[in-house]
């Protein structure tokens, strides 16, 4: 792996145009949606649909997805705690490259160890890294299993598999938990609004 922080003698370039200026032209401001959990618990589907219900408010975001991000930026890392720990540190860097180009950063990963999720949280004013936990239980998500990877993990095809014989450590401070009412998943619109009512309140959606 490259050494990281190795530079000397480099200096920051600042240019006139800056996030401020950036922000005003989206009338919005650039912000960090972190969303975490467990493989099948809904993670891609909120982000996605997040991502067209802050469309369709002419409001302009970009999804980063785990599974995507690894087959280009990330594509060298495998799933070992240090690679998962690489993939996130990595991926909270491009998320607040696109936070300060003024957009809506929608981040979806399993993320599941705490420290690598609290390490992007310290790379942004702690306003804008919004943590979304999607606390669903592990039963459904094997249930749903749309990738069969559950099955392959049982059977010890995989190794190592998040939830099964490889932690997930919950947040203990997140911003918002998306939960199951009543033994009801909400839909893929209503974990979407719950997101896009706290963008609003929190003034995300204005410059
Ligand atoms: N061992 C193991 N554990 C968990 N998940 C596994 C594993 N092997 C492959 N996969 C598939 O890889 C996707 C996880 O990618 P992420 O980048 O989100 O993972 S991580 O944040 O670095 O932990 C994950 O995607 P999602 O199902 O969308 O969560 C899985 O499809
Ligand atoms: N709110 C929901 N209601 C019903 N099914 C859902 C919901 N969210 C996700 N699903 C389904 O669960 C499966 C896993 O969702 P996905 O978004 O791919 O999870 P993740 O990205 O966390 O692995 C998919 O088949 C998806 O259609």
């Amino acid at each position: 792996m490259a050494t990281l922080s190795n530079s000397t003698n480099i200096f920051w370039q600042d240019c006139q145009i800056g996030r401020p200026e950036r922000q005003k032209l989206l009338n919005q401001k650039g912000c960090v949606v972190w969303i975490t959990g467990l493989s099948g618990s809904g993670k891609s589907t909120l982000a996605c649909s997040l991502s067209r219900e802050l469309h369709s408010r002419g409001k302009l975001s970009y999804v980063l997805d785990g599974d995507n991000l690894r087959r280009g930026l990330n594509k060298d890392l495998g799933l070992k705690a240090e690679d998962r720990t690489e993939n996130i540190r990595r991926t909270g860097e491009v998320a607040k490259l696109f936070a300060d180009a003024g957009l809506i950063c929608v981040a979806s990963l399993i993320s599941p160890y705490r420290r690598d999720r609290d390490t992007c949280r310290a790379m942004l004013p702690d306003a804008n890294f919004i943590e979304v936990f999607m606390n669903m239980p592990l039963e459904l998500c094997e249930a749903r299993d749309p990738k069969g990877l559950y099955k392959l993990a049982r059977a010890g095809k995989i190794k190592g598999f998040t939830g099964i014989d490889d932690p997930y450590e919950p947040p203990i401070n997140c911003e918002i938990e998306i939960k199951q009412e009543n033994g009801n998943c909400p839909t893929p619109t209503m974990m979407a609004g719950q997101v896009v009512t706290y963008l609003e309140n929190k003034g995300f959606l204005e410059s």
